[in-house]
């Protein structure tokens, strides 16, 4: 995944708040979605507490590196004991800031904004689509995962009449910069975009980028390294 984002920087306060937490470094913040899935899955085979070797297999990390990633959260586990699964998750869950349900809009219903439009668990991990638009006159106004496509002069009232704080990008790469501009004067604060182009926001503004040809290029640079075909 590329990204371009604000970095916890040294001295600020650990994210948490609590006692003992430290600033998170954002390798660490990048590595607690996958232990907060890991953690709900525990908790959906009624797993109430875990160890450090168990989690760290479920998140596919070491033991070392999640002992050294909670200790940014000030959490380090009970002897003989391990982690509390539901206070873990709640921690890191404060951390990301996944206690408030934040809005969302998505700007391009072709193909991927269809799929991202109906992704189910968008709402079960604590983000709400509310809105969706797209330049197409054929598009606009159709129904899709119950949301009617609003045209791109909607889209500044679109977000603050939702409160929305986060934008998706699913169009053409072509017209991203544009989106992105849009969507930046509309008020978001963080853009995840799929389209296959680099991206400016101001520094105010947190930008996520998913090209997923360039994570392909990424696994046959490696796949080359390994078998050295297509040297
Ligand atoms: N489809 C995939 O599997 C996939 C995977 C990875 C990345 N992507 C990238 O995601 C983006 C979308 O892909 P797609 O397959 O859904 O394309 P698509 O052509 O199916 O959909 C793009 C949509 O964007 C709309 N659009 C164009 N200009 C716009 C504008 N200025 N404002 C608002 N809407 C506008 C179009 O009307 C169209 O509905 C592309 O950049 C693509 O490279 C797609």
């Amino acid at each position: 995944m590329d990204t371009q984002r604000r970095g916890t920087r040294a001295g600020e306060p650990g994210a948490s708040g609590r006692p003992g937490a430290r600033a998170v470094p954002p390798a660490t913040v990048a590595r607690l979605p996958g232990y907060l899935r890991a953690l709900r899955g525990l908790t959906a085979d009624g797993v109430v507490t875990t160890s450090s070797d168990e989690l760290a297999g479920g998140a596919g990390v070491t033991p070392a590196q999640l002992r050294k990633d909670l200790s940014f959260l000030g959490s380090y586990g009970r002897r003989g004991v391990g982690y509390d699964v539901g206070h873990l998750s709640e921690q890191i869950a404060v951390v990301l800031g996944l206690t408030t349900q934040r809005s969302v809009v998505i700007v391009g219903i072709g193909n991927l904004g269809h799929a991202l439009a109906s992704y189910s668990v968008f709402a079960e991990r604590g983000f709400a689509v509310v809105g969706l638009v797209d330049a197409d006159p054929a598009v606009v106004g159709t129904t899709v995962a119950g949301l009617v496509v609003q045209p791109p002069d909607e889209l500044a009232s679109l977000v603050s009449g939702s409160d929305a704080t986060i934008g998706i990008i699913a169009t053409p790469a072509s017209v991203a910069q544009d989106v992105c501009d849009a969507l930046v004067a509309a008020g978001v604060v963080g853009i995840l975009t799929f389209a296959p182009r680099a991206l400016r926001v101001p520094p105010t503004v947190d930008l996520r980028a998913v090209d997923v040809a360039s994570e392909l290029q990424i696994l046959a640079f490696h796949d080359r390294r390994r078998t050295g075909t297509g040297a």
